[in-house]
């Protein structure tokens, strides 16, 4: 599959970038019982030789099917977990030596955890993160300040975590990952399960973020609307390999999607054949012809009003998630429909 970034499995062009992947790797060990007394040894290779950079103040989408490897990465570049191979670092600093020195420099948001307290009010659990972080006192203040006025927590302050709604939680648990101001932070699932309106605070907020502060984002989803939104360049992981890093548009010359060609005619003819496009359906006088995302309309336009009684056409371009089912090895056509 074509990528426009460096090549999968390259070293990356810049080592002094400011995250830098090389090769990363991270081999789980699994123990499955196969009989009474009997136990056998298996590999997960989650993560299999990853290499990528992020310049500063880049905002990044990390997509991938479940289970492709994008937690495992993130949790490397926090350093939770340590790579069986690889180089790995972010602002220079080699993240499972010396996590407590990258943590100020660093801040997580996972969607489906909260770090925040759950009995304590919002504030209380700011003032511990005021501590733990040892931030000093002003720019606590105003980075609080800052993150309740375009985070709307105004009134959420004194209510305790558990009593939040999980758009409010989402917001809060934002709000505590950036009050040390740090130069990275790493989202995973930040939008899940949250109304429209939430989704759009949310995205709002991110992008002032890193126009305003120059904060790197990388950005895990299932939601394609947030990279959509908020990212100009996009990876996507499968099987812990990198199969794609460029810009969002591109996926859909990688993905070699195809858009779907409604034609309407002035009464039912058998199926259309013209060169450049493929009978998909018809629907009484309407049919419906693939062809290619990167291919010009006009000769196949031309050479069906030539030849057939055409009354009206227009383009389907296809969607980006057709596109990305498509590359993770699904199975939906150019108007997302199931062609099992
Ligand atoms: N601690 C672990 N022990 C064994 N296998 C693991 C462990 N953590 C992850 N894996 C396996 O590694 C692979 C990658 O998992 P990972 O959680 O990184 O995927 P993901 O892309 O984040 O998926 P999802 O979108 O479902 O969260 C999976 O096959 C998973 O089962």
């Amino acid at each position: 599959m074509p990528t426009s970034g460096p090549t999968p499995g390259e070293p990356p062009s810049d080592p002094g970038a400011f995250i830098a992947l090389d090769g990363v790797r991270k081999v789980f060990t699994v123990r499955k019982r196969t009989g009474l007394l009997r136990r056998e040894k298996r590999e997960v290779r989650a993560v299999d030789g990853i290499s990528f950079t992020v310049e500063k103040g880049e905002m990044v989408g990390y997509i991938g099917p479940n289970g492709a490897g994008k937690s495992t990465t993130i949790k490397m570049l926090t350093g939770i977990l340590t790579p069986s191979g690889g180089r790995l670092r972010v602002a220079g600093i080699d993240p499972s030596r010396e996590r407590t020195r990258l943590a100020g420099r660093i801040g997580v948001v996972f969607g489906q955890r909260t770090t925040l307290w759950w009995d304590l009010p919002l504030r209380d659990s700011y003032r511990l993160t005021h501590r733990m972080y040892r931030i000093p006192d002003d720019r606590f203040r105003e980075n609080l300040a800052r993150c309740v006025d375009l985070l709307d927590l105004g009134e959420l302050l004194d209510v305790p975590v558990r009593q939040l709604s999980l758009g409010q939680r989402m917001r809060g648990d934002i709000a505590a990952a950036l009050l040390h101001d740090p130069d990275v932070l790493y989202l995973d699932e930040p939008t899940i399960g949250l109304d429209v309106v939430s989704k759009a605070k949310v995205r709002e907020f991110l992008r002032e973020l890193n126009a305003s502060r120059g904060t790197t984002v990388l950005l895990t989803t299932h939601d394609l609307t947030d990279i959509e939104q908020l990212c100009s360049r996009v990876m996507v992981i499968d099987h812990g390999r990198l199969m794609y890093d460029g810009e969002l548009a591109g996926l859909h010359a990688a993905g070699e999607s195809e858009r779907l060609l409604v034609v309407d005619l002035a009464r039912e003819t058998a199926p259309i054949e013209v060169p450049g496009a493929r009978f998909v359906r018809a629907e009484g006088p309407r049919q419906f012809l693939a062809l290619p995302s990167s291919a010009s309309a006009a000769p196949v336009v031309a050479a069906v009003a030539a030849a057939y009684p055409l009354v009206d056409l227009s383009v389907r371009e296809p969607d980006i998630e057709a596109v990305i089912a498509k590359m993770y090895g699904g199975t939906r056509d150019a108007a997302g429909e199931s062609v099992r």
